[in-house]
């Protein structure tokens, strides 16, 4: 995770200041990338201590279409809370337009349900993809997505994904959303019988915002530990059916946690 440390440099060194749109003010840079070889080490942030519990329960909300935070808060992960209204939805966000895109027609489109049968039958193809932004339902979204779309690759028996993000809060938001996509590869490759290649992740607004500097400047005093391995403890029948027991995370060593105010 040298390369996030270093992405974390290149905002404070290069980074313009800029107003956002929840009042705090960030320094960001324009497109960056980042590459994670997910057979060396699965990429969770040693220099800080990340809660995984949050990570793996948001994506398996996500994967059941739940746009309700119910499930999140019966499981003590708050991460969404603040979006959420009085009942505590957040309109069609992410796991509606991956599991249920409304098409013109009626339909409802199961984006992941088909991405893995054509990882399964045409692992060759260039169409592997899965895309949150839906232009007709973002001004219902409690927030646009920012991981807003996805794509998988396969070769020498690997899957690879690659991630798009528009807008990144690289000091919150970043650290989870790798470990959440790294997870997912797994839990894909896992179905389709392949092993896991990269991770790639492609950032637009990469910011810091002004009050995470002093702890991103913390981050950097620190070395990062050897990466932990994920174990999958068993291959349920579908991609649907993980459960959070399912997954094991081993030899995570990482220095403390760093609190930060997350804007709204
Ligand atoms: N400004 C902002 N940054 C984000 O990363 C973000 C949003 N908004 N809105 C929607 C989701 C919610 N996400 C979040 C929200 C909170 C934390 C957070 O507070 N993390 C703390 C504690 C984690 C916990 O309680 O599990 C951390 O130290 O990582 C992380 C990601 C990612 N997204
Ligand atoms: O998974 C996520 C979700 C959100 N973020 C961050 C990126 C921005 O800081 C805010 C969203 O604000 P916009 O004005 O809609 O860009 O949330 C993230 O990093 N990861």
């Amino acid at each position: 995770m040298k390369d996030y440390l270093d992405l974390l440099q290149d905002i404070l060194e290069n980074g313009t200041e800029k107003a956002d749109r929840t009042g705090t003010g960030t320094i960001s840079v324009f497109g960056r990338q980042l590459r994670f070889d997910l057979s060396q080490g699965f990429p969770l942030l040693t220099t800080k201590k990340l809660h995984v519990r949050s990570i793996i329960h948001e994506l398996l909300w996500f994967l059941s279409g739940d746009t309700n935070i119910r499930y999140l808060q019966e499981n003590k992960v708050t991460i969404w809370d603040e979006w959420a209204d009085e009942h505590g939805d957040l309109g069609p966000v992410y796991g509606s337009q991956w599991r249920a895109w409304p098409s013109p027609d009626g339909r409802y489109i199961d984006q992941i349900s088909q991405v893995l049968q054509q990882i399964k039958n045409n692992p060759d193809s260039r169409r592997h993809l899965v895309v949150a932004w839906n232009p007709a339902e973002v001004d219902r979204m409690a927030l646009p997505p920012c991981h807003y779309a996805f794509q998988f690759y396969v070769a020498h028996g690997k899957l690879s994904c690659l991630f798009n993000m528009r807008s990144v809060d690289t000091f919150l938001g970043l650290p989870f959303n790798l470990a959440s996509y790294a997870l997912l590869t797994h839990m894909l490759a896992q179905q389709c019988d392949l092993s896991v290649g990269e991770l790639i992740w492609t950032g637009g607004d990469v910011h810091l915002y002004l009050n995470h500097v002093e702890q991103a400047k913390l981050q950097l005093t620190r070395a990062p530990y050897q990466l932990p391995t994920l174990t999958i403890k068993r291959q349920p029948s579908s991609i649907f059916d993980y459960k959070f027991e399912d997954f094991v995370i081993e030899g995570y060593v990482s220095h403390p946690g760093i609190k930060a105010p997350i804007s709204v």
